[in-house]
């Protein structure tokens, strides 16, 4: 039975194009093409945010895959975590973090202009249908058309969240890991493989990265650094920095905010790391 795209097609505004001037055409013989979609606050975007991306190219090469394009989704404003700018500011960084950086990621705002919270779910769906209805998948050396794999790329915390109670619906939970799939980057501060084990059913649907170099910055500690007036240089590109500053961004960390429960705290160890200094 073909699959229902009734809520996509409902969330997507006037005017909305997707964008896929980076996605590549084409697909390399005995691989299949796959499409990484990085969800996240982005607020700000980090190096390490961009630095998923190779890492988890170099990955799926290795598993057969031919990457052919990478997206970053933030999420929309309804999501109402704490330290989270405006969407049209987070769309914004992330695009003068690739613009000039990368001949392969793009900046999909679909998710980020929704008044309303979509779940990560959805925002898979809608990849699938840009990608592989609209477009009709990816031409092959022989002439045939192949579908794209699109899947989650997400650092070690999020993917322990899935197992979380009540944090995820579990028929989500099994169209990301079922029906898309996830590559995971491992994450200081997070045990992934026991976060693993109640996801075992869909172990080969779940490719975990692990970091050579670690990197252990976060959002989070970005903005900690920009209240306490401190420098964020060569931790962000430097065309975001500017940005921040020229919009006067994350001066104001202290307003309440109404989150649905979906707040993650200010980790203590990054507070307590940053006073250090
Ligand atoms: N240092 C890191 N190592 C591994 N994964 C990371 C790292 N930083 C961010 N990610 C991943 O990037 C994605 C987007 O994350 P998000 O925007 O929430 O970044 P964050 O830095 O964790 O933000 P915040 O500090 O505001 O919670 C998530 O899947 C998250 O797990
Ligand atoms: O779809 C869901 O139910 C769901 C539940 C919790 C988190 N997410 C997504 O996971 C991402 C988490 O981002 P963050 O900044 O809270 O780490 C963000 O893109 C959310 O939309 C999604």
């Amino acid at each position: 039975m073909a699959y229902d795209y009734q809520y996509v097609k409902e969330k997507t505004q006037e005017g909305y194009t997707f964008p896929s001037h980076r996605l590549k055409r084409t697909c390399e013989p005995d691989r299949v093409p796959l499409v990484f979609v990085a969800c996240g606050s982005f607020s700000p975007i980090t190096y390490l945010h961009l630095r998923m991306f190779p890492m988890a190219r170099d990955h799926a090469r290795n598993e057969g895959f031919d990457v052919i394009g990478g997206f970053l989704s933030p999420v929309s404003d309804a999501y109402k975590k704490r330290g989270l700018a405006p969407a049209h500011h987070r769309i914004r960084m992330c695009e003068l973090a690739t613009e000039n950086s990368s001949k392969w990621l793009m900046v999909d705002p679909w998710e980020a202009e929704s008044p309303t919270y979509i779940p990560t779910a959805r925002v898979l769906d809608h990849f699938n249908y840009e990608i592989n209805e609209v477009m009709g998948g990816i031409e092959c050396a022989d002439g045939t058309r192949k579908p794209a794999k699109i899947v989650l790329l997400a650092g070690a915390d999020l993917v322990q969240t899935l197992s979380t109670p009540d944090l995820w619906d579990a028929r989500d939970v099994d169209h990301i890991l079922g029906r898309y799939g996830v590559f995971v980057l491992e994450r200081q501060g997070t045990e992934l493989d026991s976060a693993l084990v109640s996801l075992k059913q869909w172990e080969e649907n779940i490719h975990v990265i692990r970091q050579v170099i670690n990197n252990d910055i976060s959002s989070t500690k970005v903005r900690l650094l920009l209240k306490r007036r401190m420098s964020i240089d060569y931790l962000i590109p430097d065309d975001v920095v500017s940005y921040i500053y020229e919009h006067n961004l994350y001066r104001d960390l202290d307003q309440p905010s109404d989150t649905k429960g979906k707040e993650k705290a200010e980790p203590s160890s990054a507070i307590a790391g940053l006073a250090k200094g």
